[in-house]
């Protein structure tokens, strides 16, 4: 079914700068007057929070990589079908802190699945919905990481504490994906400052957002 919004998703390795950057464009797009509705994946709605925890708990260090790659499908479609969709089809511009590129390159990828399974796996869960538009918010693992140490007080999960060669992986499985979808994925230099960044990508959704309004 064609969506009536428009949704936008985020990716990138960790500390990218994903949620800061969302954050505030979702904010400049409210007092533009867009109906926006902010979420992240996995979760967004309890029960893909609850199979978040699960996921990223640092206790669960025995998860087969495919019983990981099924519980983010599992919490995508209950999020898909709770939340993103309903929204869609009211309208409404949807951002969403990563979505199926962040399966394809964490665990077909990075794990080593492979992409195709993945992918398959995920067209079960979300059929045909895919973003409208992803900013991948490129960086060098060792500057996300570091950004995490220096500035945030979260703890590290699970997918965090994975070693470098992991979180290379994962940048490289997320380029490989822009040749795969190189209308949707827009590559921002996430290294920039803030304001940079900030503006790089809003003039990448207002762009887009004039062509459909
Ligand atoms: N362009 C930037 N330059 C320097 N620091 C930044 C920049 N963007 C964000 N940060 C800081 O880096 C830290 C990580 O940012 P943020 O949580 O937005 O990243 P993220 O991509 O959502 O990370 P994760 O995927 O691991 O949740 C925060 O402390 C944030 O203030
Ligand atoms: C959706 C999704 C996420 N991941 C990983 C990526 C991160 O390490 C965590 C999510 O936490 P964050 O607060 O967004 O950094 O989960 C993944 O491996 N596969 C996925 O599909």
């Amino acid at each position: 079914m064609q969506n009536k919004g428009y949704f936008i998703s985020s990716e990138g390795p960790e500390g990218a700068g994903k949620t800061t950057v969302m954050n505030l464009l979702g904010v400049r797009l409210k007092d533009e007057g867009f109906d926006v509705v902010m979420t992240r994946e996995p979760g967004g709605i309890m029960i893909s929070e609850k199979i978040r925890n699960i996921i990223l708990d640092n206790e669960h260090i025995m998860m087969d990589s495919r019983t990981e790659a099924l519980l983010y499908a599992a919490a995508r479609r209950q999020h898909l079908v709770e939340k993103v969709q309903p929204a869609l089809d009211a309208g409404k511009v949807v951002i969403c802190d990563r979505f199926i590129d962040s399966s394809l390159a964490y665990q077909g990828y990075a794990r080593g699945i492979g992409v195709e399974e993945i992918l398959a796996i995920n067209q079960f869960a979300i059929g045909k919905t895919m973003p409208d538009k992803t900013i991948l918010f490129d960086i060098e693992p060792k500057v996300g990481l570091a950004r995490i140490e220096a500035h945030n007080n979260r703890e590290k999960n699970r997918l965090d504490v994975e070693s470098l060669d992991f979180h290379q992986k994962v940048r490289e499985g997320y380029l490989s994906l822009v040749d795969r979808y190189p209308k949707r994925i827009q590559v921002v230099d996430a290294s920039q400052s803030l304001q940079i960044v900030l503006e790089e990508v809003y003039n990448v959704i207002k762009r887009e957002l004039e062509i459909i309004r």
